[in-house]
C-alpha cells in the first residue's frame, strides 16, 4: 500500500469515526434520554461504546420514579433502593448485549426500550397481583381487548413510530407502540402484556428462547407461540425472575455469568485474579456484581426480592422478627406451610430463641424448667449415641507394630471428651479406629454402639467427623459453605424451613453472623480469619445435626479466645445430647476445664488416664505426681508422658 493510499484510508477511517461519534454524542445530548434512531450505528468500537453507555446510563438513577412504590412494598428488605437498582443495572463492564441488540434492531433499539411509565406499570402489576403465570398485567394502551399487537406476546417488543420523541424518564404517559414488532433481544426481557424491552438485571441469564419442537414451548422460559400467527417466533425472555417456571433465568449453579448473555462453566472459566471469573455458587454468579472484599456475588436484593414475590405472591410479609415473642411459637407456620424466605427466617429465629431459653432453664435445672422441657415436643431431639470401646488394639498389618494397645473406655452422650497425649501417641489413630476408618491395620477388641456390637459405619448418617485439615471451600462465602453441606448432608425430604433453621442455628452457635457473607478465602486470596475458618470447618459437620461429633485438633493454630469460642459452641451442642470427642493439643487451663472427660494416651497407644477431666490431677496425685505451681496441669502431664519432665512426688514439695 502506498503512503497516499494509507493516508487516505486513515483519513476515511477517522472521518467515519468522527461522524459516528457525533451521531451518538448528539443522541446523548438529548438529555435526559430521548429515543432516537441512530442510523449511523455500526461496528465501530467507539460508536458501540458510546451507544451502550447511553443505554445503561438511561437506566441508572432511574429509581426516582419507583422509589416510593419499592419502598412501600419492600422497604423492609431494601435499605437503599438507588444503590440496589444501580447495582442491578450497571452494565459498564459488559455492553456486548447492547451492541448486539443495536445491530439486530438496525439502530431503533432505543425506541423499543420501556419508558419509566411502562416499567412502573409492570412493577405495580407485579407488586399488586404477583406473578400468576397467565397474563398478569392489566390491559393498557398497547395491549387491551381491542388491540393486541405482536409485541404484547411474551418475549416480543415493538417500537414507537418514526419521528415520535419518547422520553425514557417519562413516568406518566405510556407511548403508543405498534411498529417493527419483533423478538426481544437477548439480555432483555419483554413481559407478556406490554410491548417493550427491559434489560435483565445482573445475575440473570437471558438468552434467546428456542422452540422445543416436541412440546411446542419456547425454552427455557416456558411460553408458547401465539396460535394462528405462523411468522411469530420464540423471542427473548418474558420474565425477570420466575424461577418457579424457569430456573434458567438466573445464572445456574456451577456456572458464572460475566454478563446476562453469557454462561460459562466455572471449571473452564476460573482464572485466579481475574475479575470476570467467579467461583461456582449454589445460585450461580455474575461477575459484574462483584463489589469489594468478601461481598457475596449473586442476586441483588431487588432481584432476590422479586424472585421471592414470584415464588409466592400471597405470602410476602417481611423480616419483622420479634425475637423472644412468646406468641411466635403459636403463630409460626411450620414445615411445608412456610414459603417465603422471610417466613422461614422468622420461624428459624423464633426456634433459636426458644432453644436458647430452654438451654438456660436446662442449665439452672429448675423444677418448672424440667417439666417444660419434658412437655416440649417441638424441640427436635436427636437420637443419642454412646460409644464404648474395650481392649481396642490396632496393629499395623505390614510391620506388626502396635499403634493402640488395649484402650478401654466410653464416650457418653451430652459430654465433651478430650483426647490428649504426646505427638505420635496415636490420638488420630484412635479416632480412626473408633469411626471404622483405620486402614492398613488389624483391629481387635470391641466397639459397642449403644451397648450393641454393630458396625459403627451403619450410624454414619449421624456421626460427624471434622478432620485435621480444613475442608472448607475457599471460594464460597461462609453461608454458601454451610448451605452446600446442608444440601448434601441433610435429607432431601426435610422441608426448606427446617434446613434454614439448621443453617441459621449453626451460624448463630458458631458466632459467624458477622462474616456470613464473607468469602472464606484461599492461599491466594485472603478471606476470613483462621479462627473463623476453623469454626466454618466445624460448622460443615454441625449442619448434619450429628449425634456423635468427632474432631481432630479443631483448636490447633487458634489463640485461646478463638479456641474458647469454638468450645463454647461445642458445649452448646453437648447440651442437646450430642456426644463430642476431640483431639486437643496444649489447651489453656480454662479450656481444659471445659472438658467433661479426658483420654490421655501415652506413646505406643497406651492409656495413661481415662475418666473425668476434673479428677485427673487427683488421680496423678494419687500416683505421687503433683503439678508444680504455675504450671498448666495438662501441659505437665504431657511433658511427663513425653519424658521431658520428671515427675515431682508429693513428698518433695
Ligand atoms: N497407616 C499407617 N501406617 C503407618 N504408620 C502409621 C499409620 N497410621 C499411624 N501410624 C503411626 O502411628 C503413630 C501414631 O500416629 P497418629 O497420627 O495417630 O499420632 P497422633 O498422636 O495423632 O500424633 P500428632 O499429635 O502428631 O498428630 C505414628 O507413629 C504414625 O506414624
Amino acid at each position: 500500500m502506498s503512503r497516499e493510499e494509507f493516508n487516505k484510508l486513515r483519513h476515511d477511517h477517522c472521518c467515519f469515526l468522527y461522524v459516528s461519534i457525533i451521531i451518538v454524542a448528539f443522541a446523548l445530548s438529548l438529555s435526559p434520554a430521548y429515543c432516537q434512531d441512530i442510523e449511523g450505528y455500526d461496528d465501530n468500537p467507539a460508536t458501540q461504546e458510546l451507544f451502550s453507555e447511553l443505554v445503561y446510563k438511561s437506566f441508572s438513577n432511574f429509581t426516582s420514579v419507583f422509589k416510593q412504590d419499592i419502598a412501600k412494598y419492600f422497604g423492609f428488605c431494601i435499605t437503599d433502593v438507588d444503590e440496589d437498582w444501580n447495582m442491578a443495572f450497571n452494565f459498564s463492564k459488559g455492553t456486548q448485549f447492547i451492541s448486539n441488540c443495536a445491530k439486530k434492531t438496525n439502530g431503533d433499539m432505543l425506541r423499543r426500550i420501556c419508558t419509566a411509565a411502562e416499567i412502573k406499570f409492570y412493577f405495580n402489576n407485579l407488586f399488586e397481583k404477583g406473578a400468576k403465570k397467565s397474563n398478569y398485567l392489566k390491559p393498557n394502551k398497547n395491549c387491551n381487548l381491542s388491540s393486541w399487537v405482536s409485541g404484547c406476546e411474551p418475549g416480543w417488543a415493538c417500537g414507537v413510530g418514526k419521528g415520535e420523541k419518547v422520553d425514557l424518564r417519562n413516568s406518566k404517559d405510556m407511548p403508543f407502540r405498534s411498529t417493527n414488532c419483533a423478538a426481544c433481544c437477548e439480555g432483555f426481557f419483554c413481559p407478556h402484556g406490554i410491548t417493550c424491552m427491559i434489560p435483565c438485571p445482573l445475575g440473570a441469564h437471558c438468552p434467546l428462547a428456542k422452540l422445543n419442537k416436541t412440546t411446542g414451548i419456547c425454552d427455557p422460559y416456558h411460553y408458547q407461540l401465539p396460535p394462528g400467527k405462523p411468522n411469530h417466533t420464540c423471542g427473548g425472555a418474558d420474565i425477570w425472575a420466575d424461577i418457579l417456571s424457569s430456573s434458567e433465568i438466573f445464572c445456574s449453579a456451577g456456572l458464572y455469568c460475566p454478563s446476562t448473555i453469557q454462561e460459562i462453566p466455572c471449571s473452564r472459566g476460573l482464572n485466579p485474579g481475574s475479575d470476570a471469573a467467579l467461583p461456582p455458587m449454589p445460585g450461580g454468579s455474575s461477575s459484574q456484581q462483584s463489589s469489594g472484599k468478601g461481598k457475596k456475588n449473586g442476586k441483588s436484593n431487588l432481584t432476590q426480592m422479586l424472585d421471592d414475590i414470584e415464588n409466592n405472591p400471597e405470602g410476602h410479609e417481611g423480616f419483622n422478627l420479634e425475637i423472644g415473642d412468646k406468641n411466635i411459637k403459636k403463630n409460626a407456620p411450620r414445615g411445608k406451610q412456610l414459603h417465603t424466605q422471610s417466613q422461614m427466617f422468622r420461624y428459624a429465629y423464633g426456634q433459636i430463641e426458644r432453644e436458647k431459653a430452654m438451654q438456660e432453664q436446662n442449665k439452672n435445672l429448675t423444677f418448672s424448667g424440667v417439666i417444660s422441657m419434658a412437655n416440649d415436643t417441638e424441640i427436635r431431639k436427636r437420637p443419642t449415641i454412646e460409644v464404648a470401646f474395650k481392649d481396642l488394639t490396632l496393629t499395623l498389618t505390614t510391620k506388626h507394630k502396635h499403634l493402640l494397645r488395649c484402650v478401654t473406655g466410653k464416650l457418653s452422650p451430652g459430654r465433651v471428651s478430650a483426647v490428649m497425649g504426646p505427638s505420635g501417641a496415636g490420638k488420630t489413630t484412635f479416632l480412626s479406629a473408633l469411626t471404622g476408618k483405620a486402614t492398613g491395620c488389624t483391629m481387635t477388641g470391641m466397639v459397642l454402639v449403644n451397648g450393641k456390637m454393630e458396625p459403627i459405619q451403619s450410624y454414619r448418617k449421624i456421626i460427624g467427623f471434622v478432620p485435621q485439615d480444613d475442608i472448607v471451600h475457599g471460594n464460597l462465602t461462609v453461608e454458601e459453605n454451610l448451605w452446600f453441606s446442608a444440601r448434601c448432608r441433610l435429607s432431601a425430604e426435610l422441608p426448606k424451613p427446617e434446613k434454614v433453621l439448621v443453617v441459621e442455628r449453626v451460624i448463630e452457635s458458631l458466632g459467624l453472623q458477622a462474616v456470613r457473607d464473607s468469602m472464606v478465602g484461599t492461599v491466594e486470596k485472603r478471606g476470613i480469619s483462621g479462627g473463623q475458618r476453623k469454626r466454618v470447618n466445624v460448622g460443615l459437620e454441625m449442619v448434619m445435626e450429628p449425634s456423635l461429633l468427632i474432631l481432630d485438633e479443631p483448636t490447633s493454630g487458634l489463640d485461646s479466645s478463638s479456641s474458647l469460642l469454638l468450645l463454647r459452641a461445642l458445649r452448646r451442642e453437648a447440651l442437646e445430647g450430642v456426644n463430642i470427642c476431640m483431639v486437643v493439643h496444649q489447651p489453656s487451663y480454662t479450656l481444659f476445664r471445659m472438658f467433661d472427660d479426658l483420654i490421655l494416651l501415652a506413646k505406643g497407644g497406651l492409656t495413661a488416664y481415662h475418666g473425668s477431666a476434673k479428677k485427673v490431677e487427683e488421680y496423678f496425685a494419687g500416683l505421687g505426681i503433683t503439678v508444680p505451681e504455675r504450671v498448666n496441669p495438662p501441659d505437665y502431664f504431657i511433658d511427663i508422658l513425653e519424658g521431658i519432665a520428671k515427675p515431682k512426688s508429693a513428698g518433695e514439695l
